[in-house]
């Protein structure tokens, strides 16, 4: 089982927008049509008070440099954000402020605007935003033209609000348990070898860079196969979750866990070089001694530590070099560490 902050992590919900997990062209596309009239009709009020062609220019070009903000930002990314939230912050008040203007130009972008809210900003705060914008927008128009308009705007808004919000937490969450199955190894919980490479490739980087330690650990069950063979796959699967929830509650948050085979797993370890991370799967090991193990079988394993050393290692030779240690600790008798560095 992975930690929770960790599964957390892997998607965090609360940052994503529907607009963002689309791709980014369709994101560009949605923004510009989410955003696109607000942005025209606040320009409209500022500067013009009256259509035209400078208006429409003025949108064109506002609309312009939006997609061109936007292009030069990753989706997804804190600028992203950012320029999303500022257009939104700019535009919503104004339109708002529309409504106490003679004729109430803003009326009819107040419900697309509460839907791009919801389309663009990232799933909580839009929730949050909205629930506090529509009320306010209702209650500017009950108050401006009576309790009569005020009814129909308010079932109308009310609406926009509870679909905008209803959908984008669907596509939110969809997306989040497409990715969540994508990375996780649904008998183990460990993750699966999807996410691997690029954790593997996040940490080689740093450690070229001279900024950390990262040692890999390969672990193999002791003769899994008579546990197949003795007791059934059934039986055989539960030892494999169970040995893998059990190694995540004996490590560290920062710890990753991935299935890497069968009955093969792999540990990234952070911050440790390889004779701490011995000290660690020792530890590891007496403690699942001491553990209570499914149908009280005897569970070993074998361990193969290999610490990056950021002049030689590529990601290939890093995994090779875990698996010769693997290798001498099976050839050892099993049921033991040991590290690359001292079976080399
Ligand atoms: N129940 C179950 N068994 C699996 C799974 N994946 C692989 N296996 C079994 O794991 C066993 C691995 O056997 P071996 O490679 O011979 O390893 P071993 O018996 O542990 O022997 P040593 O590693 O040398 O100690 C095979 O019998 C596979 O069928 C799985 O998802 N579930």
């Amino acid at each position: 089982m992975i930690h929770q902050s960790d599964r957390n992590n892997l998607i965090s919900m609360s940052d994503e927008t529907p607009a963002g997990i689309a791709g980014p062209r369709i994101s560009l596309m949605m923004h510009c049509v989410a955003i696109g009239p607000v942005i025209s009709l606040t320009i409209y009020h500022v500067f013009f008070g009256k259509p035209g062609v400078g208006l429409a220019l003025a949108c064109v070009c506002a609309i312009l440099l939006f997609a061109i903000c936007l292009l030069l930002a990753r989706p997804e990314s804190k600028a992203h954000q950012l320029i999303d939230g500022l257009f939104m912050f700019i535009s919503l008040p104004v339109l708002l402020w529309s409504l106490t203007q003679e004729n109430m130009y803003g009326i009819h972008l107040i419900a697309p605007s509460i839907f791009a809210a919801f389309i663009v900003l990232p799933v909580r705060l839009s929730s949050v935003l909205m629930a506090i914008y529509t009320p306010v927008a209702i209650a500017v128009y009950w108050h401006l033209n009576g309790p009569e308009e005020g009814i129909r705007v308010l079932f109308g808004l009310m609406c926009v609000y509870f679909f905008g919000f209803g959908l984008s937490h669907i596509l939110v969450s969809m997306h989040r348990d497409m990715a969540y199955s994508a990375y996780i190894d649904t008998l183990t919980g460990a993750y699966n070898r999807n996410r691997l490479f690029d954790q593997l490739k996040l940490h080689l980087q740093s450690v070229r860079r001279g900024q950390s330690t990262v040692t890999l650990v390969l672990l193999d069950l002791d003769h899994f196969k008579a546990v197949n063979d003795e007791y059934g796959h059934a039986v055989g699967d539960d030892v494999l979750s169970w040995f893998a929830q059990t190694l995540m509650s004996f490590t560290r948050e920062e710890d990753l866990l991935f299935r890497y085979g069968g009955e093969e797993f792999l540990l990234i370890i952070p911050g440790q070089n390889s004779d701490d991370c011995e000290n660690t799967i020792t530890k590891i090991r007496s403690r699942m001694k001491d553990a209570e193990t499914p149908y009280g079988l005897d569970i070993t394993f074998s361990a193969g530590v290999c610490e990056a050393q950021a002049a030689k290692m590529d990601l290939d030779t890093w995994i090779e070099c875990a698996d010769q240690a693997l290798y001498q600790a099976k050839r050892d008798g099993r049921n033991c560490v040991r590290s690359w560095a001292q079976s080399d």
